[in-house]
């Protein structure tokens, strides 16, 4: 068992979510701004309460947060990543792991860079690193392609295949299901009137969400990308 909700609620955002994960399997999670996708994630990492159900985690858990900056710490890059690697703080020997670390996510370069003095797409390559510190069974990642140019997003979309093929499950909040559709087994599609969860096919209909919408929405496919409108 990964993570498992049963009737699970947070007033007044969405109820009545029942989802198991399953071992290598992505979800995508969409929906409009505030709808609860973020607030989602929180009730998995424990910094957010149901207020009815119950949400089990039986994994050990990476998390990529929405792009927030650091503060402007004393830290190099490979210190912060360091910190999260188990917990082994600044040991000796442990200096290679962290290093194929930040290999793994292109930011070698950035190791010995101060971390608050990185841009914007730097500091949330440093963010995957420390998730993957983790050696997660479960990665949750929010909005993980924000502020990242074209070339970097598509490395993390081939990072996160790596990680499903390794068997590591992801839920990954994103307002684009383009980069991820060669990855995506299931789609949470949360709205103002309920969620859906279930296949693509199933989920991105144009009368499915226009029911989830209370509103007329398209879903246009157009040069085998998807568009909501
Ligand atoms: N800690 C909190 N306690 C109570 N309400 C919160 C808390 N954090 C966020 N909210 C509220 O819950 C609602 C949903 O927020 P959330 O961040 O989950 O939405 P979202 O779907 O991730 O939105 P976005 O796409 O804009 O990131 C918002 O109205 C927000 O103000």
């Amino acid at each position: 068992m990964l993570v498992n909700f049963t009737d699970a609620a947070v007033d007044p955002l969405w109820k009545d979510l029942n989802l198991e994960l399953r071992r290598g399997e992505f979800i995508a999670v969409l929906g409009p701004n505030g709808v609860g996708k973020s607030t989602f994630l929180g009730t998995i990492l424990g910094t957010r309460k149901l207020t009815s159900g119950t949400v089990t985690v039986g994994a050990r858990l990476g998390y990529i947060p929405q792009q927030q900056m650091f503060p402007d710490l004393p830290l190099r890059a490979r210190d912060l990543v360091s910190l999260v690697a188990e917990h082994r703080v600044f040991r000796r020997g442990h200096r290679a792991e962290v290093d194929t670390l930040l290999e793994r996510v292109g930011a070698t370069g950035l190791a010995g860079r101060r971390v608050g003095k990185l841009s914007g797409g730097q500091q949330q390559l440093i963010r995957q690193a420390q998730a993957l510190a983790m050696k997660p069974q479960v990665l949750l990642a929010d909005e993980p392609l924000l502020s990242l140019d074209p070339g970097v997003q598509q490395r993390t979309v081939r990072l996160f295949g790596e990680l499903k093929a390794e068997g590591v499950a992801q839920i990954v909040i994103t307002h684009d299901i383009n980069p991820f559709l060669g990855l995506v087994d299931r789609i949470l599609y949360l709205a103002p009137h309920g969620h859906t969860l279930g296949r693509m096919d199933e989920v991105m209909q144009s009368d499915r969400l226009s029911e989830l919408y209370d509103a007329q929405v398209t879903v246009a496919h157009i040069n085998d990308r998807i568009v909501v409108v």
